[in-house]
């Protein structure tokens, strides 16, 4: 039997999952590593515990399955996206931590960029908005910040990439620099429609394109694995940003379909097939996938908070110990209680970005306990998804494929929240029966290259559904929930 092994570097823990011929997982493992909070709103890595605890991982799942590297046939890589570190291409030292999309230390730069009526170029250029998520200027920080970094950069001497783009450098000691499309196109410096990195904004940050990598397919040669990791060289052949790798392991390959990841926060992307879609909606424009130099595009929701927030009930409130007992927390909340909970714990994403305004609750009574506080935070996650979803909607003339919302993730798990999710957005909501969608994903690319896969159409025949909820919430009663949700965002927002 022949192995691909995916590397799933995220943004709390690192796990590499064996899937066999069949794409069926067959042995993962996983190690936390520490999260660096130097002043508030700036959060780093040390890029050593990345590299740590990937290679950590990767030997202990071949442990686990009892195979030998020899067994593997290909790598794939998927990764948090944006997070960014600059290294010495001679040493391979990392110059300064890595600097991870949370983090908000160039806000006010980027309020700048926005005030000098910059916001047009880069939504052209590069589909985004202009903001502290992407890499863009954490790698001018770096460069502004680090004693002698620009000089270093100016002669060629230093690298720059996002996680992928690292753990690639570490894996073939050092021989390839190289990304993706779908990584690129997180930077702020990638022109999505040219297929480029943009001079014109490598200018205005004063980056010099030597720094930057090479930009390759999602399904590509990125180079052979150091011999010493697993007994013999293995080629990496796949690599994509992680909500794009859920996106294609959820086999969201036609316009129109789109998935929603629950973890921490939760992504949507809608497959708007080779058309960037320009959003009139707050909403991103970024690149599913690229195969055979032809970008796929989609359109992108981001919400900070989603399995945060019954994290919050955890750890903060402390009214439940396990994630999974919100659901009969839920199930016995008071029905004539409108308890709204607004997760705006680090501002809210899309549609609103807004990072300056703060969570709050509504409509609580002196009834109001533990059941209704775990109602309103699993419901916050529908309301904020129907939010995206009529953002897409309101985007996206193309074909609807349906409407259906593919769901993975961990917070897919709860039964009690998918069933809200389908009623408040009016559409079936599919749970598939394969929840490792990133790894998947990412292993179905590093397989397919190398032709120990199925091609793209066979892989999405493979899809299978586990659970599928039907909306049954009643027009009316959706209708005035929905408003008073919109009523709380506003309020909030005006806090
Ligand atoms: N049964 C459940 N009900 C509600 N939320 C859940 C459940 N199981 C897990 N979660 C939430 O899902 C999140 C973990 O999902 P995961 O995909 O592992 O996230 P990440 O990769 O972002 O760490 C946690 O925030 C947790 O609170
Ligand atoms: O590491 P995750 O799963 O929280 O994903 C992070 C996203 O890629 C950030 O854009």
């Amino acid at each position: 039997m022949k192995y691909v092994l995916a590397i799933d570097q995220g943004t709390t823990s690192t796990r590499a999952i064996l899937f066999d011929e069949a794409l069926a997982p067959v042995a993962s493992a996983q190690e936390e590593f520490p999260q660096v909070f130097p002043k508030s709103g700036w959060v780093e890595h040390d890029p050593a515990d990345l590299w740590a605890t990937t290679a950590g991982t990767c030997r202990e799942v071949v442990e686990r399955a009892g195979i030998r590297g020899t067994d593997i046939v290909s790598i794939g890589i998927t990764n948090q996206r944006e997070t960014t570190i600059v290294w010495h291409r001679g040493t391979g030292k990392p110059i300064y931590n890595a600097i991870v999309w949370q983090d908000r230390r160039t806000a006010d730069y980027c309020k700048s960029l926005r005030d000098d009526g910059h916001a047009d170029m880069f939504a052209d250029r590069t589909g985004l908005l202009v903001d502290p998520y992407f890499s863009s200027t954490k790698l001018k920080w770096i460069l502004d910040n680090i004693d002698g970094a620009r000089d270093m950069a100016r002669r060629g001497e230093l690298l720059f990439g996002t996680v992928d783009t690292y753990l690639i450098w570490k894996l073939t000691g050092g021989k390839v620099h190289a990304t993706d499309a779908t990584n690129a196109a997180r930077t702020m410096l990638y022109d999505i429609r040219k297929g480029c990195w943009s001079r014109t904004i490598c200018d205005l940050f004063d980056i010099p394109v030597q720094m930057l990598p090479e930009v390759k397919d999602s399904a590509d040669d990125f180079g052979m694995c150091r011999e010493d990791l697993f007994g013999q060289s293995i080629p990496i052949c796949g690599v994509a940003g992680d909500q794009q790798a859920a996106t294609i392991g959820q086999a969201c390959f036609s316009p129109g379909m789109m998935k929603s990841t629950y973890g921490t926060g939760c992504f949507a992307l809608l497959n708007t097939g080779d058309t960037p879609v320009r959003s009139n909606n707050r909403l991103l424009t970024t690149i599913a996938y690229q195969l055979d130099g032809k970008p796929t595009y989609a359109l992108e929701g981001s919400i900070f908070i989603a399995g945060a927030v019954v994290q919050w009930l955890r750890d903060g409130l402390k009214i439940i110990r396990e994630a999974s007992e919100t659901q009969p927390l839920a199930e016995q909340a008071d029905d004539t209680q409108s308890v709204i909970l607004v997760p705006a714990f680090t501002g809210l994403g899309a549609p609103y970005w807004n990072p300056e305004c703060r969570g709050a609750v509504f409509g609580l009574t002196r009834n109001s306990g533990p059941n209704e506080l775990a109602k309103a935070a699993l419901e916050s996650v529908g309301y904020q998804t129907r939010d995206l979803l009529d953002a897409m909607r309101a985007d996206w003339r193309g074909d609807d494929s349906s409407g259906v919302l593919r769901v993975d993730g961990g917070m897919s798990a709860s039964n009690w929240a998918m069933q809200f999710l389908a009623d408040i957005t009016g559409a079936p909501v599919d749970r598939p029966e394969v929840l490792e969608t990133t790894a998947l994903g990412v292993a179905w690319l590093a397989g397919m290259k190398i032709g120990a896969m199925p091609a793209q159409d066979e892989f999405a025949k493979q899809w299978a559904l586990q659970r599928q909820f039907k909306p049954t919430m009643a027009e009316d009663a959706r209708s005035q929930k929905y408003a008073d949700w919109r009523r709380a965002v506003d309020c909030t927002l005006g806090y």
